[in-house]
């Protein structure tokens, strides 16, 4: 590492971050470096959103309309960016959000990404369209915390021995998501003829559990491969679902749950009213429903709606710790981010990745202090202003 690193990371950054003088500090510019570095089509896959792109846009604009208002004077020389989200604490209200198929970023994938989140201390949230197994990547993750999304299949004993592992793998809360049950209409992937899941990437979880394997005959093997993928195209999502199916979740997963992808403030009272005990304001980034609004104008939404009843975690857009900052002031509890640290994995594997969460994390902090913030708690509308 050059001295001009040491200097920033050790001396200007009180060792905040963990800067790596080979990617850049403004994460908005991870995402050019990466469609170098990348495949056409995994780069298209990855920074790809639903038809026209238009949500995906006006995640990012929604950011620009709200401003903060620093504030001076406040003593703000001790600070602490630490929570505790559905049981789990945090040293910052950032989550890895859930990202599947990460072998087409970087080889080691997932385990690479669990790693950095055990060396940052924060939580990530694995994918059930992960491209290695949850067992593997708990090894990996160690004693660092993590968190199982459940894409629903069909098959209810498919879905039941998902939770069962994710509960002996020592994943503590449940995310569950609702906006996927299907992949939308993606230009980029269409144009490009490009599907991770047909060349096999995104399957691991399925292909080892022996509720699957029972399924299609065995053990999957070159010999039933192409069965094993058309039942995995059949199972993937459940279309059917509504809300009285919730009741299934709380059988089968004693810890908390959260459900992801809600907009619209009258679904977050449904979830509450179903036990639920958290709400996830996403719109997957942009990646289903071109022209919804941008996750960041649902947010007051939920907030107004079930704030103080539930958790509030929100994503989709989240690129600085400004933003990290703004979506906690308009009263989400901690955020999750995707796509920057998607980036950094494919620009650095585990060290790439870990630059990501620590830059967001310094920049957050810093953020905060120098606009008059000592906690997360101190961000409330009072610090905004719309403009
Ligand atoms: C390549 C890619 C794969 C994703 N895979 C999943 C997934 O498996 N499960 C899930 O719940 N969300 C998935 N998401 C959505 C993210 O969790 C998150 O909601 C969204 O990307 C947030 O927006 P951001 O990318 O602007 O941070 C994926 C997003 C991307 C970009
Ligand atoms: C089949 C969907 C899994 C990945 C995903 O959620 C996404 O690409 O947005």
């Amino acid at each position: 590492m050059s001295q001009l690193a040491d200097f920033q990371n050790e001396i200007y950054l009180n060792g905040l971050a963990d800067v790596r003088p080979d990617l850049p500090t403004d994460l908005t510019k991870l995402e050019g470096l990466a469609a170098s570095k990348l495949s056409a089509t995994s780069f298209g896959y990855v920074a790809g959103s639903a038809g026209s792109e238009g949500t995906a846009r006006a995640n990012r604009d929604a950011f620009d309309r709200w401003r903060i208002v620093p504030r001076m004077l406040r003593d703000v020389a001790e600070r602490d960016l630490s929570v505790t989200v559905l049981g789990t604490p945090m040293p910052a209200p950032v989550l890895l959000a859930p990202i599947g198929v990460q072998s087409i970023l970087h080889p080691d994938g997932e385990l690479a990404t669990a790693r950095a989140a055990a060396a940052t201390g924060l939580t990530t949230v694995l994918s059930t369209a992960a491209s290695h197994t949850m067992e593997e990547v708990a090894e990996a993750n160690g004693p660092g915390s993590r968190w199982y999304q459940l894409y629903w299949p069909k098959d209810r004993d498919l879905a039941a021995s998902f939770l069962d592992r994710a509960k002996a793998a020592g994943y503590t809360a449940l995310v569950v998501t609702l906006d996927t049950f299907t992949l939308a209409w993606r230009p980029r992937d269409l144009d490009q003829a490009y599907l991770p899941f047909i060349r096999g990437i995104g399957v691991a979880n399925y292909f080892s559990d022996p509720v699957f394997q029972k399924s299609v005959g065995g053990p999957v093997t070159d010999a039933n491969r192409q069965t094993a993928l058309l039942h995995w195209i059949g199972q993937f999502g459940n279309p059917s679902l509504t809300w009285d199916d919730l009741a299934f979740l709380r059988e089968h997963w004693d810890g908390p749950i959260a459900l992801k992808g809600i907009q619209h403030p009258d679904d977050a009272r449904r979830a509450v009213d179903a036990g639920m005990d958290g709400v996830i304001v996403s719109n997957h980034g942009g990646r289903q429903v071109d022209g919804a609004l941008a996750s960041l104008d649902a947010l007051p939404l939920v907030v107004d709606a079930v704030g103080g009843r539930t958790t509030i975690l929100f994503d989709s857009g989240v690129r600085t710790g400004a933003d990290v900052a703004k979506a906690l002031a308009l009263g989400a509890q901690a955020v999750l981010v995707a796509r920057p640290y998607a980036y950094g994995l494919a620009l650095g594997g585990e060290a790439g990745v870990r630059h990501v969460l620590r830059c967001l994390q310094a920049e957050l902090e810093l953020t905060m202090a120098l606009s008059g913030h000592r906690t997360v708690s101190e961000l409330t509308l009072d610090s905004l202003v719309r403009v």
